[in-house]
């Protein structure tokens, strides 16, 4: 079996190595040619699964998809061809949900505005948004939902009106799947109208796709409002963020909020066990065993004093101050921004920390935030 992978997807030798012969590629620059005598296609965002991509193999047996969003996967093509395919729902979705939470928190500290005292919208409730929401819950933020497709679907939760969220918001946090169509589009969700209607020192945070903004429509809003704080995982035009919007930016990454160790290899697990299931061979890897050890063994916690004492727990784990440089400094082109998504290893999820005396203790809701108790 031939198996095709992005060379940006850790984990692919020790969990398919077994299955077949790989062979890595590039996503973002992979042709039909490379595709022709595949029998399982292994991609990541930057790859358009199409009729072009597809169109000189006969054999594909599966194909997969180590991401949450699938924007980039002509799913009604696989399909009418009778090729399995299996994205990733959920797998990145925590790292996503500490991004934003370390990114609102480094902002508190920034502009000395504690971030126990914001309402946050969060503007998609599933699974980034409610891991958003989680960290909130475990800190005591107040919060409030718009998903009308979940609402419309029954979710027992409160939901809000987009609009009613903008006006009452201090903190908008997005987490939609980029759609063009039916009835709650997301392309250009954020124009310049709802731009505007943002509180007086909002802070907007995508951490989603990058046209559910306007991305011309905010440069010309923040050149007038200073006092809006802008945090960017993703950007219209990716890999090729406008220049002009970057400095505007406090927080500004190159498409990585999902990034962390254990969100990858979940990723890259899950898309073990779909193929599994296809060809019907038990799946007998395990997914602990992929992760290396953290470079902290276990942290005694006896208080959180405050906020900043939270945030430099928080950046124990992941500092995002380092990525934000680093993205300044080098990965603002389209060469740039791939090369650090490329390169991007070494982050870790809080559960990664093991935290001894908080069980049980005043700090035990460090726990619910998705640190690891040790008692
Ligand atoms: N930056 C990153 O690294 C990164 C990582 C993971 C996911 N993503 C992106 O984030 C998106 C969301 O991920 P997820 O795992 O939460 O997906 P999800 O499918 O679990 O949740 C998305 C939610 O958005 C809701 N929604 C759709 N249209 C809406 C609208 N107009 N208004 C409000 N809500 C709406 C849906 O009903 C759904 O509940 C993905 O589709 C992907 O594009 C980015
Ligand atoms: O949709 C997703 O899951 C994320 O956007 C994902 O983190 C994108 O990462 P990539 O596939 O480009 O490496």
């Amino acid at each position: 079996m031939k198996i095709i992978a992005d060379e940006n997807m850790p984990y692919v030798d020790s969990l398919f190595g077994e299955l077949g012969e790989i062979e890595y590629v590039n996503g973002r620059t992979l042709t039909p040619e490379q595709v022709a005598d595949a029998d399982v296609l292994l991609v990541r965002s930057v790859t358009q699964v199409n009729e072009a991509l597809v169109s000189q193999n006969q054999q594909l047996k599966f194909v997969g998809s180590a991401t949450i969003g699938t924007d980039h996967v002509d799913k009604a093509l696989l399909a009418s061809r009778g090729i399995p395919f299996s994205n990733a729902p959920g797998c990145n979705a925590t790292a996503v949900g500490e991004y934003a939470f370390i990114a609102m928190l480094e902002l508190a500290q920034r502009y000395q505005q504690p971030l126990k005292n914001k309402r946050v919208a969060i503007i998609g409730a599933g699974n980034t948004g409610s891991a958003t929401a989680r960290c909130l819950q475990a800190y005591g933020v107040e919060y409030r939902l718009c998903d009308p497709l979940l609402a419309e679907q029954g979710d027992s939760r409160q939901f809000f009106d987009l609009d009613e969220l903008i006006a009452w918001a201090d903190v908008i946090s997005l987490h939609v799947p980029i759609t063009k169509e039916g009835d709650f589009p997301t392309w250009y969700l954020f124009d310049q109208k709802r731009l505007e209607a943002l509180k007086p020192d909002a802070w907007l945070l995508n951490c989603c796709r990058g046209e559910v903004i306007d991305n011309r429509a905010l440069i010309d809003v923040k050149q007038k409002r200073d006092d809006i704080k802008l945090v960017l995982d993703v950007w219209e035009g990716e890999p090729s963020p406008m220049l002009a919007l970057v400095p505007l930016v406090d927080i500004a990454t190159p498409h990585i909020a999902g990034y962390s160790l254990e969100g990858k290899a979940r990723g890259t697990f899950m898309l073990y066990e779909a193929l599994c299931r296809v060809v019907g061979i038990a799946a007998d890897k395990k997914l602990d065993s992929l992760l290396p050890s953290f470079f902290l063994d276990v942290i005694n916690v006896h208080e959180v004093a405050d906020e900043r004492a939270l945030l430099t727990l928080c950046r124990a784990v992941y500092d995002l101050r380092d990525d934000d440089v680093r993205f300044r400094q080098s990965g603002t082109d389209r060469l740039g921004f791939d090369k650090m998504r490329k390169n991007h290893r070494h982050r870790r999820e809080f559960s990664a920390l093991k935290l001894e005396n908080a069980k049980g203790s005043e700090v035990n809701w460090l726990s619910f935030l998705g640190f690891s108790n040790v008692g």
